[in-house]
């Protein structure tokens, strides 16, 4: 019996983010390893037109659900959803919600955040720090409280090249930001951001850096922990393989490169990717739950969920599979064929985008707008290579992270609970990983159907005999101008032709003798 699944049995359990990428999965295991829970509360926001309800049956009712729901068919009753939003004071959430929850929870698990690396600063320090120490003030009220697990980046400190787990302090303290955020206008807030964040490279992860310190700063009264994942990808194993639902960190990246558009990255070949799997991060949040409640360790425990000092894999061997299986799978309706080229020169990089990205979408725009169409392709370009720079940051560097907690807590598990709450990545095979992760994408995020495959090789080919038209063409274009204005090209054109005469000549006559 694993000692991690009968913990959170008969457990009211309250997690913020639930309707994010992380959050997803962390309901999942837990509601498929302990169906016997006593609840979930998790705060949630009505978005896009859909009310609470709608949202919740939405992510029950999604592919990612269907095991629990033979697992634990009232998953329905045992969740319950909670009006809040985490900008506002006290999260906006009724008199009796707020009673029922600090009266029951016993376990909190803090996923919400902005993952947008361009917020402004306003509401970044808003969801990131404020909210974050406003629920451990709502922490701190709670009498059956066993454990709060706190999820920050593993780049909150990218400022440093080796990271321990430990929590750095920050050079202006949280609460003199949130409190001058108060009274400055946003004009002023934005022209004093950048000052602000120093030599961190985006307000996300700088504003992540605060929300640790404000962890730090009110865990007097409460047992605390803090998980630092890196870049979180598709699962790997659960509840099965390559389920992604965003675009967030390399999704957007991969659908870019197997659509065809992003053919080249300013990226360091060899640096380290270092990506894990959002299964392993879940694996470890409940372990980390269960150690922090049981052994109520007397400092806040820093854990680090990362790959690259047990597993490296680097971002050409990504980049190479990740085309590998775009040649086997490919996607449907691609603008040009996948092709990768990672380059950390600035000036390689600014030659590929002008020619591999801009000048094709260009040429594209025209010919759409010839046809009576509305050009767009020049618009989606400068989008995905806005995306593409805000994260060259994180491709062109690599860095180590201690995993001293993390590798103390896994000797710290029972072999059942170290095979059902698996977060040792040293058993990644990354190469499979990775095309689990491109098929993912393409049928979980794309939604695309594994029968048009033959029909998207075939589209592949066209473009690929469009490709060898057009580039013949300009050849003979350029070629033919050259040959008219200069007297070199026309001796170089002569030089070869004659060469190419007196080769045939000879082969000819050798053959001739032979015979
Ligand atoms: C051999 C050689 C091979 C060579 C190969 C070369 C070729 C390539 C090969 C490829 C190989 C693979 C390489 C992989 C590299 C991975 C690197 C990863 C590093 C990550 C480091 C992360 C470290 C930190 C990790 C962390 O700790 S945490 C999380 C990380 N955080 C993020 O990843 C957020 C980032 N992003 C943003 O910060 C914002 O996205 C921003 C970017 C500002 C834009 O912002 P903006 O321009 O405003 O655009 P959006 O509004 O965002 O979106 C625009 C449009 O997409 C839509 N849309 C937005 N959302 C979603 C959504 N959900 N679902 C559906 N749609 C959505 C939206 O509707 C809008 O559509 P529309 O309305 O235009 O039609
Ligand atoms: N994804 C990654 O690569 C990494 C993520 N992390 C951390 O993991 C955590 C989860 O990230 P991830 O799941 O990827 O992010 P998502 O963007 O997928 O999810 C963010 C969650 O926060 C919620 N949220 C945002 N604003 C509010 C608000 N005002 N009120 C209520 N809820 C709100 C969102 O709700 P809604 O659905 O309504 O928008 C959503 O549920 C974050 O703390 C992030 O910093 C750390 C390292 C890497």
């Amino acid at each position: 019996m694993s000692m991690i699944a009968a913990f959170y049995g008969g457990k009211s359990i309250l997690i913020t983010g639930a309707t994010g990428f992380l959050g997803k999965v962390l309901m999942e295991k837990l509601f498929r390893t302990s169906p016997d829970l006593k609840v979930i509360y998790i705060l949630v926001r009505p978005k896009a037109g859909q009310t609470l309800q709608q949202r919740v049956f939405q992510i029950l009712n999604s592919k990612l659900f269907e095991k629990v729901k033979e697992v634990c068919p009232n998953v329905h009753e045992k969740i319950r959803a909670i009006y809040a939003d985490l900008s506002q004071n006290d999260f906006a959430i009724s008199k009796e919600d707020m009673q029922e929850l600090l009266s029951c929870t016993n376990i909190i698990f803090h996923c919400a955040a902005t993952v947008r690396f361009d917020d402004t600063l306003r509401h970044a320090v808003q969801l990131n720090v404020t909210a974050t120490r406003q629920l451990l003030l709502m922490a701190s009220q709670m009498p059956k409280l066993e454990a709060v697990i706190h999820i920050s980046t593993a780049y909150s400190n990218c400022n440093l090249k080796h990271i321990d787990e430990v929590i750095y302090p920050c050079p202006v303290e949280p609460k003199k930001i949130i409190d001058s955020l108060e009274w400055l206008d946003d004009a002023i807030i934005e022209e004093i951001a950048p000052k602000l964040i120093r030599d961190w490279p985006n307000i996300y992860t700088y504003t992540k850096a605060l929300g640790e310190m404000v962890v730090q700063q009110e865990s007097r009264s409460l047992t605390i922990a803090i998980i630092r994942p890196s870049i979180v990808g598709a699962t790997w194993q659960e509840p099965f393989p390559g389920w992604v639902d965003n675009i967030n960190g390399p999704n957007g990246l991969i659908i870019a490169a197997g659509k065809g558009f992003l053919r080249a990255l300013k990226a360091a070949p060899k640096a380290v990717a270092d990506l894990i799997p959002v299964d392993t991060v879940v694996n470890l949040m409940l372990a980390v739950g269960w150690y922090t409640a049981v052994h109520r360790p007397k400092s806040t425990l820093v854990y680090h969920s990362t790959s690259g000092n047990l597993n490296p894999c680097n971002w050409h061997k990504m980049g190479v599979q990740v085309l590998a299986t775009f040649e086997k799978i490919p996607l449907e309706r691609a603008f040009r064929r996948p092709y990768a080229n990672f380059t950390s020169n600035n000036f390689t990089s600014q030659y590929w985008n002008a020619v591999s990205h801009q000048a094709p979408a260009i040429i594209y725009d025209c010919y759409l707008r010839l046809t009576g169409r509305k050009p767009r392709m020049t618009k989606v370009m400068n989008q995905i290579l806005r995306t593409a720079s805000m994260l060259e940051y994180f491709l062109n560097r690599s860095w180590e992270w201690s995993t001293y907690n993390t590798e103390m807590l896994m000797s710290e598990l029972s072999p059942e609970d170290q095979r059902v709450f698996n977060f040792d990545v040293r058993q990644l095979n990354w190469l499979e990983y990775i095309e689990n992760y491109v098929l993912g994408v393409k049928k979980y995020l794309l939604k695309e159907d594994m029968a048009g495959i033959p029909e998207a090789k075939q589209h592949l080919k066209r473009l690929r005999n469009i490709h060898y038209l057009f580039n013949t063409a300009l050849f003979l274009i350029v070629w033919r101008l050259l040959i008219a204005r200069s007297q070199m090209a026309r001796n170089v054109w002569f030089f070869i032709v004659s060469f190419c005469y007196k080769f045939l000549s000879y082969f000819r006559a050798s053959s001739t003798l032979k015979v």
